[in-house]
């Protein structure tokens, strides 16, 4: 049994009343372990139909599921090729209620290593645009992998301060996500070290750097745009605590109420905030509510633009790719070319603008890893397309030479069930790897 600080009890105690035997009895429950497919990869009807997991749809969410801990998904082709997206049951539910259309400018301030700017990715569909932003400078690399495994091209992965981004986005984003740095009591579960920084840092040093967060995010919502707020805590400090800051320094905002799933609670005072327990649903804790500055607007038409590139190598690689690409415009910046959505992010810190397409060498076009990832079998005109059984998928993914029996020659797609791992190169049917060093099978 995790031991609780006593301080900690008696808060909860007092929060959960006679609700708290159940709580305590919570954490002799087996962990949740959940997934969430790639829905502009995948659909979730396909992907059930080539799962070799133990999976049970998580009722809250519409393309999350659990599986069993045996089943391993981490270690799967499947994986690799960004299918789906490892996610702790409860954090589902942030990015699930926030409501993005098509089109949306979207920012996730607080992104890394991006469980919800992924899902957000899925919902905006290819359309509008998401900055996705972490103060951390190594948590924002594992964000730039997870993002460009999710294969989108319509996405910045930034590394700023959310105050710094305030002062050159006022009043622009349609919606904003804050899934803010806490204190992680609705993880002591799953990861019981959390509670040792419980006790050095308690809940009053994380309510200074979410007001600032909020506050900064606050003056970047457009008039009549949505933001989430949501943290895996349970303290009304800083949840409820932090949405009455948030009502007192913006006065146009409310909140909405989110649909209720039943074993969900509502905030402590208001109740369209949704609070989760573990006692009360398979998963661990969140909080999350739904908020929108002042009444929502019509929407400007999205600027459509697109340029091409005149360059003999990219020209013949292209002839290869049967796609097109919109809202956005191809730029060769230091040898490497790159499809980059509209949107001026010239004075931040950026990891990444849209999508990597390749690098031009001397006398040719080389393709990314992160273009394997974002193409679908159909769009290049020369795959290699391997069983999930097959041998040589993990062969490949550990970066090995292959041999196949085929006539191809030149680049290939490497796919697994029809799904994209990488790029190779053909020639009398040896494939050799281009599968991304710091990507490879361990
Ligand atoms: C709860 S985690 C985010 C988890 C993430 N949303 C996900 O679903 O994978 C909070 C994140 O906030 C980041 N953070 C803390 N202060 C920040 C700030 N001032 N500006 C931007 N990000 C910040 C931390 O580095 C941390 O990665």
């Amino acid at each position: 049994m995790t031991n609780l600080p006593e301080n900690y009890q008696k808060k909860m105690k007092d929060l959960l009343q006679d609700q708290y035997g159940n709580y305590l009895q919570s954490f002799s429950n087996p962990v949740a372990y959940g997934l969430r497919i790639n829905t502009t990869k995948i659909s979730v009807e396909d992907f059930l139909k080539i799962s070799p997991f133990h999976l049970k749809p998580i009722p809250w969410t519409t393309n999350g599921f659990y599986y069993d801990e045996n089943d391993k998904p981490s270690k799967h082709p499947f994986y690799y090729a960004g299918l789906y997206y490892l996610q702790e049951p409860s954090a589902m539910i942030p990015a699930q209620v926030l409501p993005i259309e098509e089109g949306d400018l979207v920012l996730d301030a607080c992104a890394a290593p991006g469980g919800k700017s992924t899902e957000i990715l899925n919902k905006l569909n290819g359309s509008g645009c998401l900055i996705s932003n972490d103060i951390s400078a190594s948590r924002a690399q594992a964000l730039l992998h997870n993002i460009e495994k999710w294969g989108c091209q319509n996405v910045f992965v930034a590394s700023e301060d959310i105050s710094k981004l305030s002062s050159f986005y006022p009043d622009t984003f349609d919606k904003i996500l804050i899934d803010a740095p806490c204190s992680g009591e609705g993880m002591f579960h799953k990861d019981p070290s959390l509670i040792k920084s419980w006790i050095e840092r308690g809940n009053q040093y994380y309510v200074s750097i979410q007001k600032e967060i909020v506050k900064s995010a606050l003056s970047m919502l457009k008039e009549g745009g949505q933001m989430v707020y949501s943290t895996c805590t349970f303290s009304k400090e800083e949840n409820e605590d932090i949405i009455d800051y948030m009502l007192s320094i913006c006065p146009q905002l409310k909140l909405l109420s989110i649909d209720l799933y039943d074993s969900f609670e509502r905030g402590i005072q208001h109740p369209e905030c949704i609070r989760i327990y573990p006692h009360k649903v398979k998963g661990e804790g969140h909080f999350t509510t739904l908020l929108q500055k002042g009444e929502k607007q019509s929407k400007e038409k999205q600027i459509v633009s697109i340029n091409s590139i005149q360059n003999e190598w990219i020209q013949d690689f292209f002839s290869h790719v049967n796609k097109t690409f919109s809202n956005g415009t191809f730029e060769i910046r230091k040898e490497k070319l790159y499809f980059i959505p509209n949107f001026n992010t010239k004075r931040i810190r950026l990891l990444r603008s849209g999508l990597y397409i390749g690098d031009c060498k001397k006398n040719r076009f080389e393709p990314s890893q992160a273009f394997a990832m974002h193409l679908k079998k159909e769009e290049f005109d020369s795959t290699i397309d391997f069983s999930k059984e097959d041998e040589r998928v993990i062969r490949y993914l550990k970066g090995e030479t292959i041999q196949v029996s085929s006539k191809l020659k030149g680049w290939v797609l490497i796919c697994v069930e029809g799904y994209p791992l990488g790029f190779g190169k053909i020639d009398k049917g040896t494939i050799k790897n281009k599968y991304a060093q710091g990507w490879r099978w361990k």
